[in-house]
């Protein structure tokens, strides 16, 4: 069984609300809520530690109590990074294997978590191909400074599977050596441990800016507000 470390802690600034981006509604539920559906759905995840950014505790209890999840959720408050959240995060897990998502995913598929499952692999992250161009620059003066081979990239998309004693020992790894990344597969590798990757979809896009939050809400299908 699977323990979900469902990421809801970033106030969200690139979107410039006055509240958590996560706590927005889409078609009339906050974006949150399409994460923790879609994870109530998958028979293997029998626990979701979920966190909520400081000073925002009771609002996020209050959007579990109005949608009827039948996991049961740990709640833990966020840290200052990414990191210190997930390291927060893990030893509230109770299984040996943890996904982690994030709650500005809203457009995952029950299928996306599934695939994860499925996969032989302990650590395995969805990602998928890129159709532009990344180019490595020096932001400063705006000069570029080499090229990169587009068959050698991948976006990288949440959710990731792992063993939690990988990404605990790699945590503990990017603790002591200083190092900052901006997820868990490339730190979980670059500590020595074996990642894979498998294909994720376009439609699991991250809500970042105002335009992405414009494309989710005309992606999310109306079918999905029947299912609360
Ligand atoms: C985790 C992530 O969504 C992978 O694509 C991305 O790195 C998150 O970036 P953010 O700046 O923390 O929103």
């Amino acid at each position: 069984m699977y323990s979900l470390i469902l990421l809801n802690g970033g106030i969200g600034a690139r979107i410039g609300a006055n509240q958590p981006k996560q706590l927005l509604k889409l078609r009339g539920i906050p974006i949150l809520v399409y994460a923790l559906i879609k994870a109530d759905r998958v028979e293997k995840i029998d626990q979701i530690v979920l966190n909520y950014p400081p000073g925002w505790k009771e609002a996020v209890e209050e959007v579990l109590e109005d949608y009827a999840i039948s996991t049961p959720v740990a709640l833990v408050e966020a840290g200052d990074s990414r990191h210190s959240s997930v390291a927060a995060m893990l030893p509230h897990c109770t299984n040996d294997h943890v996904i982690i998502h994030e709650a500005a995913r809203p457009l995952v598929s029950q299928e996306n978590f599934e695939s994860l499952i499925e996969d032989e692999h302990d650590n395995v992250s969805l990602m998928t191909p890129i159709s532009f161009t990344v180019a490595p620059v020096d932001p400063v003066t705006h000069a570029v400074t080499g090229s990169l081979e587009r068959d050698r990239l991948r976006n990288v998309q949440l959710p990731q599977k792992f063993a939690k004693a990988d990404l605990s020992a790699a945590h503990e790894k990017a603790k002591q050596d200083g190092k900052v990344f901006t997820e868990d597969a490339t730190l979980v590798a670059d500590a020595g441990h074996p990642v894979y990757f498998i294909d994720g979809s376009d439609v699991n896009f991250k809500v970042t800016t105002p335009t992405d939050l414009r494309m989710a809400g005309f992606l999310l299908r109306p079918e999905e507000e029947d299912d609360d």
